[in-house]
C-alpha cells in the first residue's frame, strides 16, 4: 500500500462533541450548562461553506473511513507527490560533514598554503541548469531519467512563466490554492480607530479594566510588534476600507460575534483576507484543518479569531480558574510573543479570557504563578510547555479545546518532533484523567500542594530552548536548523485518541507545509479539511495531498523527499534577485548592498534584514559593519537615522525581546540576524532582505525572503551566492520560487573605497591603488573596494576583540556549512569551499589552519554563562548604585 503517500491520520469523523466542561476543582468556576455549542451563526456559515461546494469530503476507502479529507478551496487534481526521504538525521550529515572536512584537509596536502584548502576534488560534477542532477544520488545517471526530470522541470518552468505574465502585476490571483494580495494596491491610509462595541461585545473600551494584559498572565505590551490600530501592512486593510460598509459585513458572514467584529475593526482590520475567508468557515464549523498560504498572508488571524470566537461564546463564561483552554505552538520565542500579543489586542473586550505566554529564557517561577492563575489561551515554545507540563502540577489542560502548531513543517522537524509527541501525549493524559507524574489524579488542587520537582530549579540554567532554535542541539553556535524533511515519518502509533482528542480542534500552518504524516498521527487529527493543497483521489478510494512533482526514484537520498518535492508560492510584489559574488569579495559586496538599498528612504520606513548562518556571523558582521566601519573608513556605512541591530539565539532572552521590539519599532534600520528571525515574524516595512549566507532547504528560502512583501506591499529580496553555489537558483526554480540575476558590477558605484591617507600609507599597492582611485574608472571600483577590504582586515586583525569575532564566526561559518543536507549537500559542499578565500571575507590575513572548537555545544554553553554572570554582575552594581543614592 502506498501508504507513505497518503495521509492515513484520521479516526472516524463524527461530529466533535464538545463536553460539558469540568471546573477545576477549587477554582470557583461555577458547572456551567450549554456551554457545548458553537455560535449558530458560525455553524450555519461552515455549512454554507461545504453546500458551496468548496468543501469536498473523501472518504471511507478501502483504508478505512479515517482517509477522509475535506479539501477547502483548491480541489484540481495532481501528481502523487514523493517518498519519505531515507532517514538523513541531523547528527550523521554533521558527522558526514565532519569527514568532508577532514578528508579534504588531508588530501589537500596539509592544507598549509591557501589553496591546499581548496577541494581536492571528489563529487559528481553537476549541470548547473539541470535542477534534477542535484536530486539524483550520485551514481544515479539514467539518462531516460534524466530527460524525464528535465522535461517536467521545463514544463513546470513554462507554466510558471505564463502564470507571471498573466498575473503580472495584476490584482490579487489565487493561484494553486495559494492567496495573493497584489490587489491590495500601494500602501493606504491606516485603518482609522473606530470604537465599535458590536452587538455581542460585553465590555466595550470602558468596560471592566483587567483587559488581557493586566492580569499578570501577559506581558504583551510593548514586547512584541503589535500596536492595535498601527497597521503598518496597511495595504489589505486600505483596500477593505475603501469597500467600506461590505468589507465589515466580511467578518460577521464569516461567522464571527459581533464584539469581535468590533474588536477587529478597532485594531483596522476592516475586512478578512482571502485565506482567513477560506479557513474561518471550516475551524468555525469545528473542523480540524491543514493550512498552507503565503506568507504574510494572515495566519495568524484564521485561527486566532476562531479559537476567541469559541471562547467568548461560553454561558457561563470561562473562568481562569479552568485553566487553558487553548494551546498555540510555535517554534521561536519571538513568534510566540508576536502571536501573544495579537491575541491581546483581539482579547481586549473580553477580559474574563487571558492569554498568556510560555517561552524558554524567562522566569520559571513567574510563569508557574500566572499557570497557577490560569491562563486561557497560550502561546508557547515547545520546550518551555513540556517543562511545564511535566513539572508545574497547576498547569490545568483538561478544558483543552484547541490546538494550533504555527509553522507546523518546522515544528515536525526532527528537532521539535520527539518534544511534540511529548506534548501531545502529556496533554492526551491530562485530558482523559490521567494524572502526569507525580501527581493524583486530575484535581489541580491536590497536584498544587505536591512539592516542587527538584529537577525544575535545575533546569534554570539548562534551558530546554536551547535546543529548539537555530538546530542547537545538534548544530551549536554554528548550526544549522535545516529543517530534516519528511523526519516526522518516523512517528510511531497514534497516541492522540479518546476524550481529549474527541474535544480539541487542531490546526497546523505554515507557508511551506508539507506531508509529514508520520507526525500527524500523533496528533490525533479527525477529517481534517486542508486548505491550500492540491489534493487528488487515491487509487483506493481515499485522497492524498499533491504537493508539486513526485520525487524521481530513489529520492535524494537524506533530504529529498517530501520536501525535496514541495513547490512554493511567494507573494507576487516581491522581487526576488541573486547575485554572484567570488568568496573573497563578499563582505564589500554585502557593503555595497547595503549602501544601495539604504540610500533612498521609502515612504514608511527602510529596513533591511540580512540572514547568516551563525551566531558568531551575526556578531562579527554587527562589530564590523558597525564600529569598525566607521573607524576605518571614516564614516558610517549606513545614514544617520539607520541603525544596525542584532539578533541571534545566543543572546540573553531581554536582549533578544528588545531587538525584536525595536526593530519592528524602528523607521529605518538594518537587523543582521540568524534564520531565529526567518519564520513569522512580522516585521513591518521591511524593504529588502539580504541572504548572505545561503539559506538550507528551499522552504527555509521561502520563510526568510517571506519577512518581506507582506500583506501586498512591495519589497525584495536578494540572493548572495558563491560561484559554485549558483545552482541553488536551478533548483529553486523547480519549486517554483523564479529569481532574476544581478551582477556585482551593477554595484560599483556603491562598492566601498579606502579613504585616500590610507592609500598613500598602504606601499607599493597602495599607491597603485590611489593612482587608480583619481582616474576613476568604474572597472575599478571592484580593486579599490579590495584595497578598503585589506585596510579593514588589518585593522580587524590588530584588535583582539575584533580578531576573535572574525575568527569564530569563520568556523562557525564552515560548521555550518557542512550541515546541509540532503539534496542542498549537493550544492554547498564544504568541500566546495575555498577556504582561504572564504576567510578572507571575515577579514583573516592568513587562512586558520584550523576549525577549533567554536561553535560546539560547550562552548556556546559557556559563552551564554558568561552573557549571564556579566548581566547579573551589571544589574547587581545597578542595585547597588542606587541602593548608595537612596542612603545618601
Ligand atoms: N484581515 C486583515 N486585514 C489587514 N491586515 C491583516 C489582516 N489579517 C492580517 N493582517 C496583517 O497582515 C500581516 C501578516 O499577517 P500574519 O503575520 O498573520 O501572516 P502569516 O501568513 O502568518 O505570515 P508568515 O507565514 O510569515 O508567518 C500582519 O501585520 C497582520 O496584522
Amino acid at each position: 500500500m502506498d501508504d507513505e503517500l497518503e495521509l492515513n491520520i484520521a479516526a472516524p469523523a463524527p461530529p466533535k462533541p464538545r463536553k460539558p466542561p469540568v471546573a477545576a476543582p477549587n477554582a470557583g468556576g461555577a458547572k456551567r450548562a450549554g456551554d457545548t455549542t458553537k455560535p449558530a451563526a458560525a455553524q450555519q456559515t461552515g455549512g454554507a461553506a461545504t453546500a458551496a461546494g468548496q468543501q469536498r469530503t473523501q472518504g471511507k476507502g478501502p483504508g478505512g473511513p479515517n482517509k477522509g479529507y475535506g479539501d477547502v478551496g483548491n480541489g484540481s487534481a495532481g501528481r502523487s507527490g514523493g517518498d519519505r526521504p531515507a532517514g538523513g538525521a541531523k547528527g550523521g550529515q554533521r558527522q558526514d560533514g565532519g569527514r568532508d572536512w577532514k578528508q579534504q584537509k588531508t588530501g589537500a596536502g596539509g592544507g598549509k598554503a591557501p589553496g591546499g584548502f581548496k577541494r581536492a576534488g571528489g563529487g559528481k560534477s553537476m549541470d548547473p541548469e539541470d535542477p534534477e542532477s542535484l536530486l539524483r544520488p550520485a551514481d544515479d545517471d539514467e539518462e531516460g531519467d534524466v530527460m524525464a526530470a528535465l522535461g517536467l522541470v521545463a514544463s513546470k518552468e513554462a507554466k510558471l512563466r505564463a502564470e507571471m505574465e498573466a498575473v503580472g502585476r495584476a490584482p490579487a490571483a489565487e493561484r494553486e490554492g495559494v492567496v495573493d494580495f497584489d490587489d491590495d494596491g500601494e500602501d493606504g491610509p491606516r485603518g482609522k480607530k473606530r470604537r465599535t462595541a458590536g452587538p455581542g461585545s460585553t465590555s466595550g473600551p470602558g468596560g471592566p479594566s483587567t483587559g488581557p494584559g493586566s492580569g499578570g498572565a501577559i506581558k504583551a505590551t510593548g514586547r512584541g510588534n503589535f500596536t492595535p490600530g498601527s497597521l503598518t501592512h496597511a495595504a489589505a486593510a486600505a483596500n477593505a476600507m475603501a469597500a467600506g460598509a461590505d468589507a465589515a459585513a466580511g467578518w460577521a458572514q464569516l461567522g464571527l460575534a459581533g464584539s469581535l467584529v468590533g474588536q477587529l475593526e478597532t485594531l483596522g482590520f476592516a475586512s478578512p483576507t482571502p485565506i482567513q475567508r477560506k479557513v474561518l468557515p471550516v475551524l468555525l464549523a469545528g473542523r480540524d484543518c491543514l493550512v498552507k498560504a503565503q506568507t504574510g498572508s494572515g495566519k495568524t488571524l484564521c485561527y486566532l479569531l476562531p479559537i476567541i470566537n469559541d471562547l467568548q461564546s461560553h454561558q457561563p463564561r470561562i473562568s481562569r480558574g479552568e485553566g487553558t483552554h487553548a494551546i498555540v505552538l510555535a517554534p521561536t520565542r519571538e513568534l510566540c510573543i508576536q502571536v501573544s500579543d495579537v491575541a491581546c489586542a483581539l482579547l481586549k473586550r473580553y477580559h474574563w479570557l487571558v492569554a498568556g505566554l510560555l517561552i524558554g529564557g524567562e522566569n520559571r517561577a513567574h510563569e508557574k504563578a500566572r499557570l497557577r492563575k490560569g491562563v486561557t489561551l497560550l502561546a508557547a515554545s515547545p520546550g518551555r510547555l513540556l517543562d511545564h507540563l511535566q513539572s508545574t502540577a497547576a498547569f490545568r489542560t483538561t478544558e483543552l479545546r484547541w490546538l494550533v502548531l504555527d509553522e507546523a513543517d518546522r515544528l515536525l522537524d526532527l528537532g521539535f518532533e520527539a518534544k511534540l509527541r511529548q506534548i501531545v501525549d502529556q496533554i492526551n493524559k491530562r485530558s482523559s484523567g490521567a494524572a502526569p507524574e507525580g501527581r493524583g489524579p486530575g484535581g489541580s488542587s491536590t497536584a498544587a500542594k505536591v512539592p516542587k520537582p527538584t529537577a525544575t530549579a535545575k533546569v534554570e540554567e539548562a534551558d530546554p530552548e536551547d535546543e529548539d532554535e537555530e538546530g542547537g542541539a545538534q548544530g551549536g553556535r554554528g548550526g544549522r536548523a535545516g529543517p530534516g524533511p519528511g523526519s516526522a515519518a518516523a512517528a510511531g502509533g497514534g497516541a492522540g485518541s479518546g476524550a481529549a482528542g474527541e474535544r480539541r480542534q487542531t490546526v497546523l500552518l505554515s507557508a511551506t507545509l508539507h506531508k509529514q504524516l508520520g507526525a500527524l498521527t500523533e496528533l490525533a487529527m479527525r477529517d481534517p479539511a486542508v486548505v491550500g493543497f492540491d489534493v487528488e483521489q487515491t487509487g483506493k478510494g481515499g485522497v492524498r495531498l499533491v504537493d508539486g512533482k513526485p520525487a524521481p526514484s530513489g529520492g535524494a537520498g537524506g533530504g529529498g523527499g517530501e520536501e525535496a518535492m514541495a513547490t512554493y508560492t511567494l507573494p507576487s510584489t516581491l522581487r526576488q534577485t541573486w547575485i554572484e559574488v567570488p568568496a573573497k569579495e563578499r563582505l564589500v559586496a554585502l557593503a555595497a548592498l547595503l549602501k544601495s538599498r539604504t540610500a533612498r528612504r521609502r515612504v514608511g520606513g527602510t529596513k533591511v534584514v540580512i540572514f547568516v548562518s551563525s551566531c558568531d556571523g551575526v556578531e562579527f558582521l554587527h562589530h564590523v559593519l558597525g564600529d569598525m566601519w566607521e573607524a576605518v573608513a571614516g564614516s558610517r556605512l549606513l545614514p544617520p537615522a539607520c541603525r544596525l541591530l542584532k539578533l541571534h539565539g545566543d543572546m540573553l532572552q531581554a536582549q533578544r525581546t528588545e531587538t525584536f521590539a525595536g526593530f519592528a519599532k524602528e523607521g529605518d534600520g538594518v537587523l543582521v540576524c540568524t534564520d531565529v528571525a526567518a519564520r513569522g515574524l512580522d516585521f513591518p516595512n521591511v524593504t529588502c532582505i539580504i541572504q548572505y549566507d545561503v539559506p538550507g532547504a528551499p522552504a527555509e528560502y521561502v520563510h526568510r525572503v517571506g519577512r518581506s512583501a507582506r500583506m501586498g506591499a512591495a519589497g525584495e529580496a536578494v540572493l548572495v551566492l558563491m560561484p559554485h553555489e549558483v545552482p541553488y537558483v536551478n533548483l529553486l526554480r523547480s519549486r517554483g520560487v523564479m529569481l532574476e540575476s544581478e551582477s556585482l558590477d551593477s554595484l560599483a558605484r556603491w562598492l566601498p573605497t579606502p579613504p585616500e591617507d590610507a592609500l598613500m600609507s598602504g606601499g607599493a599597492g597602495g599607491k597603485r591603488a590611489a593612482k587608480v582611485a583619481r582616474t576613476a574608472a568604474e572597472g575599478a571600483a571592484r580593486q579599490l573596494a579590495q584595497h578598503f577590504h585589506r585596510t579593514l582586515s588589518t585593522a580587524v586583525s590588530r584588535d583582539p576583540h575584533a580578531a576573535k569575532l572574525s575568527n569564530d564566526a569563520f568556523r562557525s561559518y564552515v560548521r555550518a556549512y557542512a550541515t546541509h543536507s540532503g539534496d542542498i549537500k549537493r550544492v554547498f559542499a564544504v568541500r566546495n569551499l575555498h577556504l582561504g578565500h572564504v576567510a578572507h571575507s571575515f577579514c583573516q590575513l592568513e587562512t586558520p589552519t584550523t576549525l577549533g572548537n567554536s561553535g560546539s555545544q560547550m562552548d556556546r554553553k559557556r559563552r551564554k554563562r558568561e552573557a549571564a554572570e556579566a548581566a547579573q554582575e551589571q544589574r547587581r552594581k545597578k542595585m547597588k548604585y542606587a541602593a548608595r543614592r537612596v542612603t545618601s
